[in-house]
């Protein structure tokens, strides 16, 4: 379907047998390797699940502007709330993006010992009025995607040859953001991109798309193709702290949106690791001809300077 991003099936990394493991964790493991993007069917999140979110999503981006900015993220040192159209910039060499959007992260209560105590990227979720079933379809859809994440990184794991679950432990109170992004349909007074060229952050990227075209990823030769949309599976990428854990094995590839013809909406979910979770050159990922290239970094403390580092972007543009 594509010559750039793969299509894997994984229900193979849920069975007992550990040659059916193995050949899950070989597709992923040459996808990381190779374009660092890649579709993802068989991973048993049902269909109604992402229909409900989209449902909400349309009804939350169409209320009042007023109704959104109550829950603005300037409001939230925590990365949660409402980004206006064009207050974004992932490209600084280009106009802001055509988008707005709605992060939310762990559902966490405001009496949550680490909400209390400061903790960073630790905060409460803001929630708009005016959307009924909003909280449990977006938490819904964060839970199961969380899920899937999870399961691929068992596959990432073995194709590492780390333990199968190295990354359990690491990925258990995640800095972990479903995001649902809104982009207004093309005019003809329109030059900006819907998203910027840019990386993600995290490890890995779990998106849900509605079928409007837009999302390109950067080959190898500097050309851009687009993902294709395959109704009910999720298109995945490799996010720079998963690459920098890997000593560069694995691929953060840059991607950007094109505003799209007609309006467009799609949910991504970025799995930052735990805040406390070491990221350093993984066993297996160095060597004579490959030693490692980056210090020792925390995942609250590597997440902290890639957002400082888009924040001043924005305070440039
Ligand atoms: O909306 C999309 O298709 C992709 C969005 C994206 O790349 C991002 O938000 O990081
Ligand atoms: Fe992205």
């Amino acid at each position: 379907m594509s010559d750039t991003v793969p299509l894997i099936e994984v229900s193979g990394l849920r069975a007992a047998d550990p040659a059916a493991r193995a050949v899950v964790a070989h597709a992923l493991g040459a996808a990381c390797r190779g374009p660092g993007f890649f579709l993802v069917t068989g991973h048993g999140i049902p269909r109604a699940v992402t229909d409900r979110l989209f449902a909400v999503a349309r009804d939350l981006f169409a209320l009042p502007e007023g109704a959104k900015q109550e829950v603005s993220i300037r409001r939230s040192p925590h990365n949660r709330g409402y980004v206006g159209l064009s207050e974004e910039q992932l490209d600084p060499g280009r106009p802001a993006d055509r988008k707005e959007a709605f992060n939310i992260g762990l559902d966490l209560g405001p009496d949550d010992p680490e909400v209390l105590a400061g903790k960073p990227f630790r905060g409460v979720n803001q929630w708009p009025a005016g959307v009924p079933g909003l909280r449990e379809a977006v938490l819904a859809q964060f839970d199961a995607v969380w899920a899937l994440g999870r399961l691929l990184h068992r596959g990432f794991a073995l194709d590492l040859g780390l333990p199968e679950d190295f990354f359990e432990s690491r990925l258990d109170r995640p800095l972990a953001i479903l995001r649902l992004l809104h982009y207004p349909a093309k005019t003809a007074a329109t030059s900006a991109l819907g998203a910027g060229e840019h990386t993600d952050y995290g490890n890995l990227t779990i998106l849900a798309t509605d079928g409007v075209a837009g999302l390109e990823v950067k080959r190898r030769d500097g050309g851009w193709e687009a993902v294709p949309h395959l109704p009910g599976a999720f298109v995945c990428n490799i996010g720079d702290c998963l690459m920098r854990w890997t000593n560069d094995v694995y691929a953060s590839t840059p991607h950007r949106v094109r505003t799209p013809e007609a309006e467009r909406f799609s949910a991504a979910f970025f799995l930052d690791p735990n805040p406390d979770a070491v990221v350093e050159a993984l066993p297996g990922c160095t060597g004579p001809s490959n030693p490692a290239r980056y210090s020792p970094v925390s995942g609250a403390d590597y997440l902290r300077e890639k957002l400082d580092a888009t924040y001043a972007h924005r305070r440039k543009g």
